[in-house]
């Protein structure tokens, strides 16, 4: 129950509710414990009359009577039942949704390297699964709990006092199915947690065989991942079916226990009232009612226990993430106002989840308003430089300087609005286009939308959809071809009006002439704003105040175009091809 502790906070929170919910259950069981001693009446009357000791008229009056006070007690115990579900059940709502907050709220704060780290598909399960088993435990296993406290605080006393040996015999199974149902219950537990393991497979499977499907009609590849999911529905079939052969043994055995108890009672009960130790057979009646009025609560006891045990191991680990502290920490509470001068001072740094050394000895200085071009091969360390600026992770070595103070004792918030950043890879929520930009500004007008379209040379694709900026895009903006995506993308960058953009190699996907364009629009956007540029193409460091070009996470050259041009080098490589590409 340590991990369980987490909830107290939340029952505090909605103690009141709990309480009226307490009281209810009781009030609910104790109207339900009316019936049997009623029918038991109700025989006795029948005995009566049949005796000969009361009249037609007195026995018919006394069953109408009884009859009523039955049909009274029934009504009222299902309305408290009602009741008792609207509060507890309700209750237990309220505690899913509060605790899917706080891991929500929890996920965002957490840094990159968590979600590097941790399958999606495992984040996902945890707030929706995990929860839900919590929720088990805060709701319906304190509703049944106290209902089968209730009944067992009131009814058993009552059974002992009205016919002892009766009760002793009749309770003697109980124990024993409350037993079998704990052991039947753990079983599906684990049955049951290799199905929602293979569940979370066969999705993540689905998910990707759905997101690569162009990948995988290109390469003819549909047999082959037919045969995978044959299998995998094969795996997912034999597991459901150990699920259901242990699912099908749980009502027998309640139905095989409660009828010992019962065969104990009508044979006990029976020898009691041949030797008059028991006045009426009203009482073999109402102890029938008895019984079976324990077996769901007594099987309910196994079954809570495992209820409790269930949501104790999700509550573990909800909580193992609910611990986890966010890697990149806010150190400053104030607001921090961001100028935008930027330097690195060695920076070094090393992928925490694969220990790769992107960056060594990384020294550069741009200030506010200098555009700075990075270049150099694939994987030589540009877009981890980009990461570093807003903190997406800290250096390992070295020091990040903003406006001269390092990095670190920025505002995290205050440095990440200043920072207007177009991703390599462009994603685009399943909304309207019109939404995906104003991502950048929550109040942007529809005019404002629009210009900054224009500026990324994407407004007369848009106003080519017949929906213009209400066109909704599919997952990840499938409808969008890629360059279409990189320049939504930077429409939404520009009108966020930031001090600080980082542009990463975020124009691979429009043409040479579109690229011209946007570079000028973005020239004119970025005036006296500092800009990074992630770049294999020299036409973006051209016109740029710095330029440096990366090998292997170092930097091999740094200057201006003049200068780098008057070197021999990549960089002059790299003018020189680029040219006569351009010329052919
Ligand atoms: N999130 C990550 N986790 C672990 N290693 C990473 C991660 N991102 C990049 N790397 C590694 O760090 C090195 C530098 O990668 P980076 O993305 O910075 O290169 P790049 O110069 O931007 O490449 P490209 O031009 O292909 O985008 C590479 O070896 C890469 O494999």
């Amino acid at each position: 129950m340590k991990e369980l502790k987490h909830l107290n906070k939340y029952f505090r929170k909605y103690w009141f509710k709990l309480v009226i919910g307490i009281l209810i259950t009781i009030t609910a069981r104790v109207f339900q414990l009316v019936m049997p001693s009623y029918v038991a009446k109700i025989i006795g009357v029948v005995e009566k009359y049949l005796a000969a000791e009361v009249t037609e008229t007195v026995a018919r009056q006394q069953l109408l009577e009884y009859i009523g006070i039955i049909i009274g007690a029934a009504l009222l115990s299902g309305f408290f039942t009602f009741l008792m579900r609207q509060t507890i059940i309700n209750v237990s709502r309220y505690i899913e949704y509060d605790l899917k907050n706080e891991v929500f709220d929890h996920y965002q704060r957490l840094s990159l390297n968590f979600y590097k780290t941790n399958r999606t598909g495992d984040l996902m399960n945890r707030i929706s699964e995990d929860v839900t088993q919590v929720r088990m435990y805060a709701g319906p296993a304190i509703m049944y709990g106290m209902q089968t406290l209730t009944l067992f605080v009131c009814l058993i006393p009552l059974m002992f006092i009205k016919a002892p040996t009766i009760s002793f015999y009749a309770l003697t199974p109980l124990p024993v199915l409350s037993v079998l149902i704990y052991w039947i219950s753990r079983i599906i537990h684990k049955r049951s947690t290799r199905v929602q393991v293979f569940l979370s497979d066969l999705s993540t499977f689905a998910q990707e065989t759905f997101s690569g499907i162009s990948v995988i009609k290109a390469y003819v590849m549909e047999p082959q991942i037919n045969q995978q999911a044959q299998a995998l529905a094969l795996e997912g079939k034999t597991k459901s079916m150990d699920l259901a052969k242990v699912n099908a043994w749980f009502f027998p055995l309640m139905i095989l226990l409660i009828g010992v108890s019962n065969i104990f009672v009508i044979y006990i009960g029976g020898v009691q009232y041949l030797n008059g130790e028991i006045e009426s057979i009203g009482t073999i009646a109402e102890f029938i009612l008895y019984v079976n009025m324990l077996t769901w609560p007594v099987a309910i006891v196994g079954w809570l226990t495992s209820v409790v045990q269930r949501a104790e191991v999700s509550q573990k680990r909800i909580n193992e993430f609910l611990k986890q502290a966010p890697d990149i920490q806010n150190h400053s509470d104030v607001e921090t106002p961001v100028r935008g001068k930027i330097t690195f001072d060695n920076v070094g740094f090393i992928y925490p989840d694969t220990g790769i050394e992107a960056l060594k000895d990384v020294s550069f200085e741009i200030s506010p308003g200098e555009t700075l071009t990075i270049l150099g091969k694939t994987g030589s360390g540009k877009s981890t430089i980009l990461e570093l600026i807003p903190r997406l992770y800290d250096v390992s070595s070295g020091e990040i300087r903003i406006d001269d103070r390092p990095v670190e004792e920025l505002n995290l918030t205050s440095l990440r609005e200043a920072i207007g950043a177009v991703p390599q890879d462009a994603f685009l929520f399943s909304d309207t286009i019109e939404n995906n930009i104003r991502f950048g500004k929550e109040d942007a007008t529809l005019d404002e939308i629009r210009e900054v379209a224009k500026m990324a040379v994407v407004d007369t694709n848009i106003e080519g959809f017949s929906k213009g900026y209400q066109t909704v895009l599919g997952e990840r903006g499938i409808t969008l071809s890629g360059g279409q995506k990189q320049r939504v993308s930077i429409a939404r960058a520009l009108i966020k009006d930031p001090t600080i953009y980082l542009f990463d190699d975020c124009l691979s996907a429009v043409d040479t002439e579109t690229e011209e364009a946007i570079l000028s629009n973005l020239k004119k956007a970025s005036q006296g704003k500092t800009t990074v540029i992630v770049s294999h193409r020299i036409s973006s460091a051209i016109n740029a105040d710095k330029v440096i070009v990366l090998e292997n996470g170092r930097i091999i050259q740094a200057g201006n175009h003049d200068e780098l041009l008057a070197q021999e080098g990549y960089y002059k490589e790299l003018y020189i091809n680029q040219l006569s590409e351009k010329e052919s």
